[in-house]
């Protein structure tokens, strides 16, 4: 945007802006496209009851700009009164001075202590403590977490020091909102390249931007994890004053390549935090919520905020339970973080969380915040409007100097945004410029001596810099299909888990980027911090936790092969032939045809739907996730899967996973399943954890497990009554220590009881002393009931019979 020059408003000068009377305190400074001045107000902010404000004054060439305007200050709007954003108060727009241009002047929040940049400049010496760290990182966070948990979510865009201000009590609060925009998906043509391009390079900070941002060929959405992925650049930046990507660039960024410096020191868990925002991969950073409950943990503190993703995905289990009261497993809400859970315990209005799907819902925010969050809810009607009028568009798919053409505005997934209003400002049609009691005839020039801040003249040499939005070298991204952009399957190959577990993340994330490195064959090792230790992970090991995730079995597991293969092939043994079969029972083979046809069904339609996908391998994981949400990419994976004819999945059993795990979204997975398929996964389940587990061919150290499990599965199978299983091997265990283990599978099992009648009193002889002593009482009759058979006496069964029976004699 080609900004005007115009002059300085002098001290004294009154304006009106909107429903206040501003009069000019002094001129702080100039951003990229606008005069700051602090101004006394009247009447004071209804909120803070302050008459101080800050007046930020815009001058826009054409409309174009002021669309812009508008969607800096509906975001205002909507975030107002949240303590870590500053405050929206009033506005309005003007035509210029010389009636070409327009002037937008916004009214807000004025923070007295200035930036975090002018704070972070007082500290050069002394570094910033940990503590103090964490207490700048928690408080911006929870700015942060005022836009993401909007629906649709707002993505800030140009999260910086420089954009951290610090209010007269000290508290931090994110500013300008002049980048926000809405999730934006990847483009899918050179036109749309060019215009996210060129958005992106207007409107981000060349070192804060994320690899998706840079490389737009990863097919990969500008979401909230793209303000994650700033947050950790900003948070690196607190530490160390300086950026990860500073000296290194774009290919760096792009690999995710960078280094902690050796002074100051900060803890492990610190490091780590930022390693997990600096993910190249976006699914495998955390998000918002769990970025500030990891800070809060590094607080010793409880989390300020409940966890909205979290609550969201279990809401929507909730609900899908509800569809069949039959499926009241849900194994992945075991591996959500215990602190997470403590913060869902205390949560009542959960069941309210039904009512957030449209957007915007204020009070659905406000509900994840403290209390003294005051977030103003969005009256009704305004709600109505935005979401029923057609003739809104989206003023944040305008760029600030790119003119929007409608064809873009599918970019953003959410056409009809909240920020889709055209009456933010007073008319400009009828624009009257502000009343100026006192204009000087000739306003004096910018210069160093108006700034009251920290002067960019005399700077120490180590001073931290502001980041200013170029188009320089760095800043263009990397449109071309280059080796690294090829080579972009590295993006996964850092360990993912810990980000999950640290931050209660989805198992099933977890679980499909170990498929999607099995599958692609990426290396796991080019985390610059971590590189993955277990060297030994492979296609099976995968399948196995998968399975293992959703069925609770052991990771070797082999036995859905001998599910599949029923001409017996497996070498196992007779009851491995046993399961096979029952496996096969009327009910549960007419479910399995079924299941196997709709399957086959799928599997046609996924190949097709990959076909019609673009080539690479990730954008496609990353887009059939969203687009194809009743199929996870579980599903995709198995039906390309190069393993799936040895080791076919029980295809639907991980269909409850999914939804309950995975918390950042799959929203409206598998609504329609019927409930016939679904009984029949349990019945796959339940078949499953008695299932024969051969490793053979695995190696002989899990040939040795596979043989406990047999063992194990053996003996479940087996007729025996519970108790008599117990008394058995309580027998066993007593009479022979050393091979107590092997004893169940020589045994046969024992015949019925010999009735009392018939039975032979043994001398007490024939019983060792030291059985006796140890054997239950119970056992031992059964035991010597076996034995009496060979010392029966024929006389005596002759007597007693002829006693019973006269008449047969
Ligand atoms: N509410 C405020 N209270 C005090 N100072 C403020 C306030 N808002 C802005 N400033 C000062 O003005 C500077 C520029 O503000 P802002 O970032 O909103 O303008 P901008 O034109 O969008 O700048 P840029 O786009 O280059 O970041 C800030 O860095 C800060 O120093």
């Amino acid at each position: 945007m080609n900004t005007p020059q115009i002059s300085l408003y002098e001290p004294g000068t009154v304006l009106t802006v909107g429903s206040h009377h501003a009069k000019i305190i002094k001129y702080l400074t100039s951003g990229g496209f606008a005069q700051v001045y602090s101004a006394e107000i009247s009447p004071p902010d209804a909120y803070s009851s302050a008459n101080k404000a800050c007046l930020k004054r815009v001058i826009v060439p054409d409309k174009q700009g002021l669309n812009t305007l508008r969607a800096e200050v509906d975001a205002m709007k909507l975030l107002k009164n949240n303590k870590h954003v500053v405050s929206y108060i009033d506005s309005h727009a003007a035509k210029s001075v010389n009636g070409v241009a327009y002037e937008v002047f916004v009214l807000m929040e004025y923070c007295e202590r200035g930036g975090l940049i002018d704070f972070m400049n007082t500290r050069l010496k002394n570094r910033l403590q940990e503590s103090e760290v964490l207490e700048i990182m928690s408080q911006t966070v929870q700015g942060i977490v005022a836009m993401h948990a909007l629906q649709p979510p707002l993505i800030h865009r140009d999260i910086k020091i420089e954009n951290v201000l610090i209010s007269h009590e000290g508290l931090y609060k994110v500013c300008d909102f002049g980048s926000v925009s809405g999730v934006i998906r990847p483009p899918k043509n050179p036109q749309e390249f060019n215009y996210v391009q060129h958005d992106i390079l207007t409107n981000t900070t060349a070192q804060y931007r994320s690899p998706e941002m840079i490389d737009l060929y990863r097919g990969l959405p500008i979401d909230e994890k793209s303000d994650i992925w700033a947050l950790g650049v900003f948070l690196y930046k607190i530490c160390y004053y300086t950026t990860p990507f500073e000296k290194s660039g774009e290919t760096a960024i792009l690999h995710a390549r960078y280094q902690y410096p050796s002074f100051p020191q900060y803890s492990d868990r610190l490091k780590n935090l930022i390693r997990l925002m600096l993910m190249e991969a976006p699914s495998q950073r955390p998000n918002i919520c769990q970025v500030l409950e990891e800070v809060s943990r590094l607080q010793n503190r409880s989390c300020p905020i409940r966890n909205f993703y979290l609550l969201r995905a279990m809401n929507q289990n909730a609900h899908l339970a509800s569809e069949s009261t039959s499926m009241a497993y849900i194994p992945a809400q075991q591996h959500i973080s215990q602190h997470s859970f403590q913060n869902i315990k205390g949560m009542t209005n959960i069941v309210s969380l039904t009512n957030i799907k449209t957007a915007p819902n204020l009070d659905s925010v406000s509900k994840f915040m403290n209390n003294n969050d005051r977030i103003e809810p969005m009256s009704q009607l305004h709600t109505q409007k935005l979401q029923t009028d057609p003739n809104i568009l989206n003023p944040l798919t305008k760029t600030k100097s790119v003119p929007l053409s409608d064809d873009f505005t599918s970019l953003y997934y959410k056409e009809l945004h909240p920020f889709q209003k055209s009456h933010t400002f007073k008319s400009v049609e009828s624009f009257q410029s502000p009343q100026r009691k006192y204009i000087p005839s000739s306003p004096p020039p910018i210069n160093s001596n108006n700034y009251d801040r920290v002067s960019t003249i005399n700077r120490p040499n180590n001073y931290v810099d502001s980041e200013t939005q170029t188009l320089d070298s760095m800043a263009t991204p990397n449109l071309k299909p280059s080796p690294i952009t090829t080579n972009k399957t590295t993006s996964f190959s850092k360990e993912s888990t810990v980000a999950e577990n640290v931050t209660g993340g989805s198992i099933v994330r977890s679980l499909s980027s170990k498929l999607k490195r099995v599958i692609t064959g990426e290396s796991r090792s080019s985390s610059p911090t971590k590189s993955r230790q277990n060297t030994g992970d492979s296609i099976r090991s995968a399948f196995g936790i998968l399975r293992h995730g959703f069925t609770g079995s052991s990771i070797n597991n082999n036995r859905s092969t001998s599910f599949d293969n029923n001409n017996g092939n497996n070498n196992g043994n007779s009851v491995s032939r046993r399961l096979t079969s029952s496996s096969s029972n009327p009910p549960s083979s007419n479910f399995s045809s079924d299941t196997k046809r709709q399957e086959e069904l799928d599997k046609k339609r996924k190949l097709e739907h990959r076909r019609s996908m673009p080539p690479s391998i990730l954008s496609d994981f990353d887009q059939h996730e969203r687009n194809n949400s009743r199929t996870g990419s579980r599903d995709y994976y198995r039906s390309h899967s190069p393993v799936k004819k040895s080791q076919t999945m029980p295809t639907t059993t991980a269909r409850p996973t999914l939804k309950s795990s995975n918390s950042d979204i799959n929203v409206n997975q598998d609504k329609k399943e019927s409930i016939q398929r679904r009984v029949h996964n349990l019945l796959n389940n339940s078949e499953d954890s008695l299932g024969y587990k051969s490793a053979s061919g695995y190696g002989k150290y899990t040939d040795t497990e596979a043989e406990k499990s047999n063992r194990q599965s053996s003996v479940r199978i087996t007729p025996i009554s519970e108790e008599r299983f117990n008394n058995y091997h309580t027998s066993n265990a007593m009479s022979d220590h050393t091979s107590s283990n092997d004893k169940p599978k020589s045994r046969p099992p024992r015949p019925p009881p010999k009735p009392l009648h018939l039975r032979t009193k043994i001398p007490n002889t024939r019983c060792s002393s030291h059985l006796q002593s140890r054997r239950p009482p119970e056992e031992r009759i059964s035991s010597e009931a076996t034995e009496t058979i060979v010392d029966v006496n024929v006389d005596d069964l002759e007597a007693d019979f002829r006693k019973r029976f006269p008449s047969k004699v």
